[in-house]
């Protein structure tokens, strides 16, 4: 056989071609590090999309000479920048806040080993270079708690999903916590359908798994037939158990990252109702953070305004007219207190900076109960667009 037909020397140049790609990928990453240096030095925001839109348009050109496609160039340049925009952000926040930086955090979520809490912590703290301490919770309230005596550093609680809206329980409980809100991570939830042996799913009699994504993949289990549905406390919880059972008439609802902790491998993928499934999750701390002035900030406030006619459109108002942008606005009952509903909302806005606090004190005056949730970065990176004559050109 010819040399350039021969499988496995293929796949060998192959190899070795990804090998220097990761190591120009690190030398990149490490030169942006050096750009975050930079701006902390002269006060700059991290995010030039200026810059960005320059940068994806010379690289679609180059692309197009060495016979790559555009979108293919965009997409992964794309990602490329999202990772050192959130490096040079963690690299930023960790100048801001001298006094916490440990090289070991303990981290409470809910559920074991491969939960969606759990991938998510490990995803958060992978950019911030901190071993994890892990312990799993049984419930949200145990996660609080766990906080707010001091046995853990930090807390991950989902609070909202795309498919199914907001995690009440979770509001419900920032309204008696002192702990404060200090990062914020969103994790993408890929449901698979996993199993401990090899099965068909004409055989699945039982279905394992955890309340919320029992309701993100409906549609789905709607389609199966004479199956059972078993609750569990948590997705690590229905892993644990699918693994000890090893049979084939059992499945669970879990990703395939995580599954995998479990030896637990995929019968169905993707069985979701929304194809882009997310959740948001927060990151609870004792202490309140500082946010770099170079990175954009969302902070998180609750309010009561009581029963008065466009109480809260007042609210609305005075941040309107401030220009901040309201990215969130949720209510919840406040217990004993028939219909009367505190507001949770979310502001793209730095607590620090004059016109939050301006607005904070405009609406401390008319309303009943104001307090603040936290400051933290923003971490969704929206991608830098580039005009379609570029991409078609
Ligand atoms: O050149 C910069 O200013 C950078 O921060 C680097 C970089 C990049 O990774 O290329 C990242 C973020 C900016 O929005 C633009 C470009």
């Amino acid at each position: 056989m010819s040399e350039d037909l021969d499988l496995n020397k293929i796949r060998e140049k192959i190899t070795k071609l990804d090998q220097q790609l990761l190591e120009l990928f690190a030398q990149r990453r490490s030169l942006t590090l050096s750009v975050a240096k930079s701006k902390a030095h002269q006060i700059r925001p991290v995010r030039d999309q200026q810059r960005e839109q320059e940068l994806l348009i010379r690289l679609i050109n180059q692309g197009k000479v060495l016979g790559l496609d555009a979108h293919y160039v965009t997409s992964v340049y794309q990602t490329i920048i999202e990772d050192s925009v959130l490096n040079q952000q963690a690299y930023l926040q960790t100048l801001a806040n001298p006094n916490i930086q440990v090289p070991t955090v303990s981290v409470a979520f809910l559920g074991n080993k491969g939960s969606y809490s759990y991938l998510a912590s490990h995803r958060y703290f992978s950019r911030r270079a901190a071993k994890i301490n892990e312990y799993g919770c049984q419930s949200f309230k145990e996660i609080m708690q766990q906080v707010e005596s001091g046995h853990v550093d930090y807390g991950m609680l989902p609070i909202e999903n795309t498919s199914s809206g907001s995690i009440n329980e979770v509001y419900d409980a920032l309204q008696h916590t002192n702990l404060s809100i200090v990062g914020e991570i969103t994790q993408p939830i890929e449901h698979c359908l996993l199993t401990a042996v090899n099965t068909q799913l004409s055989k699945i009699k039982t279905i394992y798994a955890h309340g919320q994504p029992f309701t993100q993949c409906s549609n789905f289990l709607d389609k199966q037939k004479n199956i059972r549905i078993e609750y569990c406390d948590s997705t690590a919880d229905a892993m644990a158990q699918a693994y000890e059972l090893q049979d084939p008439t059992v499945a669970v609802i879990g990703s395939e990252e995580g599954g995998h902790l479990y030896k637990l491998h995929a019968l169905e993928k993707s069985i979701a109702n929304q194809a882009e499934n997310h959740s948001r999750f927060i990151l609870v701390a004792r202490k309140p953070i500082d946010v770099a002035e170079q990175i954009p900030a969302k902070t998180a406030l609750i309010l009561a305004t009581g029963q008065k006619a466009g109480a809260l459109v007042d609210c609305l108002i005075i941040l309107k007219a401030k220009g901040i942008n309201m990215c969130k606005l949720e209510s919840r009952p406040i217990q004993g207190r028939p219909w009367e509903e505190m507001f949770y909302i979310d502001v793209e806005a730095n607590l620090k900076s004059a016109v939050l606090q301006e607005a904070i004190n405009e609406i401390t005056s008319i309303t009943n109960f104001i307090k603040i949730l936290g400051c933290y970065p923003i971490e969704h990176i929206s991608p830098t667009s580039v005009p379609s004559s570029a991409i078609n050109a």
